[in-house]
């Protein structure tokens, strides 16, 4: 698991730990780190062309710090000052002293085209709002293709919102980021996280003075201890029974998908709702699921995934499943008819446009301020709120907030979402929260993805379904 701080949160550990170190040492752990980096990016110090963007903070200080010490061992290394009396005042002069040079403004862009690595130092972690004038001109010329080096961010791409991963203005864009202490919001969560490129965690000892994350990216072993894992004694009802209020007779593939994907989720067993005809469709492909034509004659289950390609007037059958007060999962045409509140366990999963709907502002609204939207509408409706995109998001009520990094491009295909949304509902059945069940189902689609396109190259949502069950193999093992 990795951990994402705030940034009140990690000056807090950062003053707790330097009032054991001597003045600067923090610091110098940062850019020892820095320099690693760095210097493994170069084809060689010795004689590499080497530039500084420096702002006026420790940022900058950073950067002109790692600027020295790859001077000292041989690099031509030259520094732009945005701010040259607010530079910083040890970091100059080590810069100095090691031979580095401070760029002329009329020289800025000549030094930037010989560049074989330009270390971004313009704002870390106290930056707010986006770039401005000369750092903002800068960061426009290294997007142009200004230089052919190696653009490196220190700790974040200058002029990102480092809590929420907005990009309040203009910011650069990094080839590698070398961040400190901890992960950030804006590392994760896109679109600040695309600004980032390759991310390299440095280890500066801050972790024993950081609080419990707030918010978290899961790795394989998380994932594979959240699976559910039946024991030899298990039976279909003990694994879970999912109910799948899916499909219509326009779009009856979604209900195919969304079985598809629950009966490969662990549950033992999947009870379809839908007109029969679909029905017909799903039993057709799944001769194992069961099928009726409404959540109450289907019989009885302990999770309900409710909305892939229902279409319209289906309003009852939505109130029907919720009605039953059980663990439930909302998906597209089902986030048309939400309780005003959940009172239990519930995991909703819009796109952007559809989250944009539900909280009535702008499809880039959402996408511009993943965080914020997805935590809004946790609030708004008492439930986990998986937002799709870029980068999944999961928001909870409670405040926990987990980012999916498995995410593809090979998913934004027609009836991934409805293969997530039967994965999902199945471990919800399985007795995993919302949360659990959410990230849990995110993570092994996103692989499931890469898979098919290794295998496909333009992968399906059946391709993608057909990935899911190698990926549950690898990631918890066989079953008992
Ligand atoms: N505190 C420490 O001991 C350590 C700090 N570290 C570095 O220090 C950084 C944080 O340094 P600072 O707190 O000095 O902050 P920054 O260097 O990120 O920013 C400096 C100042 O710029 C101003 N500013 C904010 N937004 C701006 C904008 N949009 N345009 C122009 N100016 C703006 C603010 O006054 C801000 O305090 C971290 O990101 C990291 O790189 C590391 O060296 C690790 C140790
Ligand atoms: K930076």
């Amino acid at each position: 698991m990795s951990a994402v701080h705030t940034v009140a949160e990690i000056r807090a550990a950062e003053d707790a730990l330097m009032a054991r170190l001597p003045d600067g040492a923090l610091m110098q752990r940062a850019v020892a780190g820095l320099v690693t980096v760095c210097a493994g990016l170069l084809d060689g110090v010795y004689g590499a062309r080497v530039v500084v963007l420096a702002g006026g903070g420790n940022n900058g200080g950073d950067a002109l710090w790692a600027g020295a010490r790859l001077a000292r061992r041989g690099a031509h290394a030259d520094a732009v000052l945005l701010n040259p009396e607010k530079a910083h005042a040890e970091g100059l002069a080590a810069f100095r002293a090691a031979g580095g040079r401070i760029v002329a403004r009329d020289d800025v862009r000549t030094a930037l085209a010989a560049a074989d690595l330009v270390l971004d130092g313009i704002l870390g972690i106290g930056a707010r709002g986006g770039l401005r004038g000369e750092a903002a001109e800068l960061a426009r010329l290294l997007r142009g293709g200004r230089t052919a080096g190696a653009v490196v961010a220190v700790d974040l791409p200058s002029g990102v919102d480092p809590d929420t991963g907005e990009t309040p203005g203009p910011h650069v864009v990094a080839d590698h980021t070398v961040t400190f202490g901890t992960g950030k919001a804006a590392l994760v969560v896109d679109p600040a996280a695309a600004a980032a490129g390759v991310l390299h965690p440095v280890d500066i000892g801050l972790t024993p003075y950081l609080p419990e994350p707030g918010l978290t990216v899961l790795d394989d072993a998380d994932v594979a201890a959240l699976l559910p894992d039946p024991g030899r004694e298990s039976d279909k009802y003990s694994r879970g029974v999912v109910g799948v209020l899916a499909g219509s007779g326009e779009f009856p593939g979604a209900a195919v998908l969304a079985v598809g994907g629950a009966l490969h989720g662990g549950a033992g067993l999947v009870r379809y709702a839908g007109p029969g005809a679909v029905a017909t469709e799903v039993r057709a492909r799944w001769p194992e699921a069961i099928a009726g034509p409404s959540p109450d004659t289907v019989g009885r289950v302990q999770a309900w995934t409710i909305g892939s390609g229902l279409g319209s007037g289906r309003e009852a059958d939505v109130a029907a499943a919720l009605a039953a007060g059980l663990p439930v999962l909302v998906d597209a045409d089902g986030l048309r008819w939400l309780p005003d509140r959940f009172t239990g366990p519930a995991l909703l999963t819009p796109h952007a446009g559809e989250l944009a709907r539900l909280l009535g502002v702008e499809r880039d609204e959402v996408e511009a301020g993943r965080l914020h939207h997805a935590r809004a509408a946790a609030a708004r409706w008492n439930a986990v709120v998986l937002l799709k995109g870029s980068t999944t998001v999961l928001a909870s009520p409670d405040g926990r907030v987990r980012v999916n990094p498995t995410g593809t491009s090979a998913l934004a295909a027609a009836g991934t979402g409805d293969v997530l949304a039967g994965l999902a509902g199945s471990l919800l059945a399985g007795g995993l929260s919302p949360l659990d069940a959410g990230s849990v189902a995110a993570y092994a689609h996103g692989l499931a993805g890469r898979r098919a396109a290794a295998a496909s190259g333009y992968p399906s949502a059946g391709d993608v379904l057909s990935a899911l069950p190698a990926v549950l193999r690898s990631l918890r093992g066989p079953l008992q």
